[in-house]
């Protein structure tokens, strides 16, 4: 991606939050797997794109000092109250500093495929539309009963995705639609939802089940075997 095509692409990284499904005594993103805390696998993940010139990681002030040391390339923003309002500080930060494209990226996500993350960019860049990860769903889906864990319908899953990071977006329409829609507005889970308020409708560029993220404990099993697949068959 060179500078002719104006286009300057920076990751924002939402990583101030608390892990609470996790219930670990630190926030899931610091937990250490093979020696390193999840968000380092994430940060070397996304650093292995030439096209992305920064990082902004969102954080919690009062998480930082669980960080060894931040690498070239990366600086921290303060997190929010919502995962919406941690990409918005960071986005505020990429754009203050001269970028014109954002890949969004969960910290909690340290598995994710060097060709994904290629496949994203292109596609995220190269038209006005923006582009995400997502894997076409292949579970039937139910629909619960409203007061009970008896099925209510089952849900066609012709056509449904399940939405992964990155997604990618030009930060300016990007940052507008986050404020049209509301940083506290309970659709507002990804920055896709933003964007599909604002009436874009963003490429799916499809993922992997390897790039799960770390949410619940026995996450983290399943990361581990992922990291050790990823740095001893690289
Ligand atoms: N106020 C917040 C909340 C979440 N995140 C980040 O958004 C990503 C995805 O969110 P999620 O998996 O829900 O993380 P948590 O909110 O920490 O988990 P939980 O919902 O279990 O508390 C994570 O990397 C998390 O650190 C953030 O930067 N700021
Ligand atoms: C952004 C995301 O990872 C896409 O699936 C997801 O919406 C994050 O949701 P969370 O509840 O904040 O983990």
């Amino acid at each position: 991606m060179s500078s002719s095509s104006g286009i300057k692409l920076a990751a924002v990284v939402p990583a101030a939050g608390t892990g609470s499904r996790m219930q670990s005594e630190q926030p899931k993103q610091f937990i250490e797997i093979q020696s390193q805390p999840i968000l380092s696998h994430t940060l070397a993940a996304i650093q292995r794109a030439p096209q992305v010139q920064r990082v902004f990681v969102a954080v919690n002030p009062t998480a930082i000092n669980l960080y060894p040391r931040w690498p070239e390339a990366v600086e921290t923003v303060s997190g929010g109250e919502s995962r919406a309002e941690s990409v918005l500080m960071g986005l505020k930060e990429a754009a203050r500093q001269g970028f014109s494209h954002a890949l969004v990226h969960d910290a909690a996500r340290p598995c994710l495929p060097l060709s994904v993350l290629l496949d994203v960019i292109e596609q995220g860049t190269l038209q006005d539309q923006g582009a995400i990860v997502a894997l076409p769903v292949r579970d039937t889906l139910k629909r619960a009963q409203a007061d009970s864990l008896t099925i209510s319908s089952t849900v066609s899953r012709e056509r449904l995705w399940q939405a992964q990071t990155p997604q990618v977006f030009a930060i300016k329409p990007l940052i507008a639609a986050i404020n049209k829609m509301g940083v506290a507005h309970p659709g507002l889970t990804d920055e896709a939802s933003a964007m599909e308020f604002a009436g874009y409708q963003p490429r799916l560029v499809m993922g992997s089940y390897k790039n799960i993220k770390v949410t619940f404990p026995e996450d983290i099993e399943l990361v581990s075997y992922y990291l050790n697949e990823e740095i001893n068959h690289s």
